[in-house]
């Protein structure tokens, strides 16, 4: 779903708007996608609030077994276009230093870039390439057509403005959504869509939808006010018609605003911040932390967790994403899905509409 047309609204996202929803908001996006696959299993269609099993074990969304399914959908997709317009989607990844990280990352990024048939750019700096030289970059790849989608992996080093780079993106090649075009059509009730949705908040969405979880007059809770993740996921969860509360480092009585939670998205930074006994129970908990934790037990001498601690949420909530396995994996997909657009909207196209996956069975 979620991203936007500068056309028509396509099938990929405004898809087939329910009855009943608020059409032209972005909600009417996600929710007619969910609706169009019926009100799943798993949450019978609840979303937070009646799901799960009281008291027991919650259902495990797993972002891994959901993004294989959209990778392959997109992967047929790619090859339609090539066969059909003889173009191939072209994603470039801009790397400035060398956090392991953000390697890691850019690595799983061209991966699969590479294994959905897309042409992938690499340009990568050391650690004190000047900003001019990764602006002069970004204005190269604005104007190469062999690239349709251009993403600046963040952080950038402290010496380099990141606003000032981020901004040379040309808007029609913003595959992050991030540029302040795509978060104002984003933010605006009734206007054109933007041509991406930022990567991670559109995973999480999908991975509600694919779910079966109807967020319509549910409390979601953000954690965590970033622009890339908290304040553009509080936007689309607004727009899918949840009541959204955003939580963040001066937020006081976090708890009292978890409690009452029917779907929470953690995105705040802090490893197992949240606790089980906070949550209300059968709630949906979308876990968007990658912490590493240190663990003697464990080859590398760490293990990743998110920013829930899972072994007590996961006895609470109705729903539940890992980490990793959750959200991680959804980011890339919807970053091959972003670039998949974007070629297509250079050709005139209009969003894909992607094979609806069945709805996702929790276990
Ligand atoms: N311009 C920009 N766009 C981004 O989308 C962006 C970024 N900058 N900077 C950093 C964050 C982080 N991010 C992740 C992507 C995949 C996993 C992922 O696949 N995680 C695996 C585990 C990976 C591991 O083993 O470390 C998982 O959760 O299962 C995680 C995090 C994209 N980001």
């Amino acid at each position: 779903a979620l991203v936007g047309s500068q056309y028509s609204p396509s099938a990929f996202v405004w898809p087939r708007v329910a009855p009943g929803a608020a059409a032209g908001s972005y909600a009417a996006i996600a929710m007619c996608e969910a609706a169009s696959r019926g009100a799943g299993e798993g949450g019978g269609g609840g979303g937070g609030g009646e799901g799960g099993s009281g008291g027991g074990e919650a259902i495990i969304i797993s972002g891994k077994k959901v993004s294989e399914e959209i990778r392959d959908e997109i992967r047929v997709q790619t090859d339609k276009l090539k066969r059909e317009h003889g173009v191939t989607p072209g994603l470039a990844v801009v790397l400035v230093g060398n956090r392991t990280d953000s390697a890691t990352y850019v690595r799983a990024k061209k991966a699969m870039a590479e294994s959905v048939g897309f042409l992938s750019v690499d340009c990568a700096f050391d650690e004190n390439a000047s900003q001019q030289e990764v602006l002069d970059c970004v204005h190269a790849l604005n104007e190469d057509p062999r690239v349709h989608a251009i993403l600046v992996q963040l952080p950038l080093p402290a010496h380099i403005d990141e606003h000032k780079i981020v901004s040379a993106v040309r808007v029609d090649k913003d595959v992050d959504g991030f540029s302040t075009d795509n978060i104002g059509n984003l933010a605006l009730r009734g206007g054109k869509p933007p041509l991406a949705v930022p990567c991670t908040p559109a995973g999480c969405v999908e991975l509600l939808q694919r779910s079966g979880i109807d967020v319509r007059g549910k409390e979601a809770v953000v954690l965590g006010r970033s622009n890339i993740v908290g304040m553009p996921v509080a936007l689309l969860l607004q727009s899918m018609d949840a009541t959204v509360t955003v939580c963040h480092s001066r937020t006081r009585n976090i708890q009292e605003h978890i409690a009452r939670a029917d779907v929470v998205i953690a995105a705040l930074g802090k490893a197992e911040f949240v606790r089980g006994e906070w949550l209300k129970p059968g709630c949906v908990v979308i876990d968007v932390g990658i912490n590493s934790k240190p663990d003697p037990t464990a080859k590398r001498g760490y293990r990743l967790v998110g920013d829930v601690h899972y072994e007590s949420a996961a006895r609470v909530a109705g729903w539940i994403t890992p980490v990793p396995g959750g959200v991680g994996p959804m980011t890339i997909v919807m970053l091959m899905r972003n670039t998949l657009n974007l070629c297509r909207h250079s050709l005139g196209l209009e969003r894909l509409p992607l094979r609806r996956a069945p709805t996702h069975k929790g276990r």
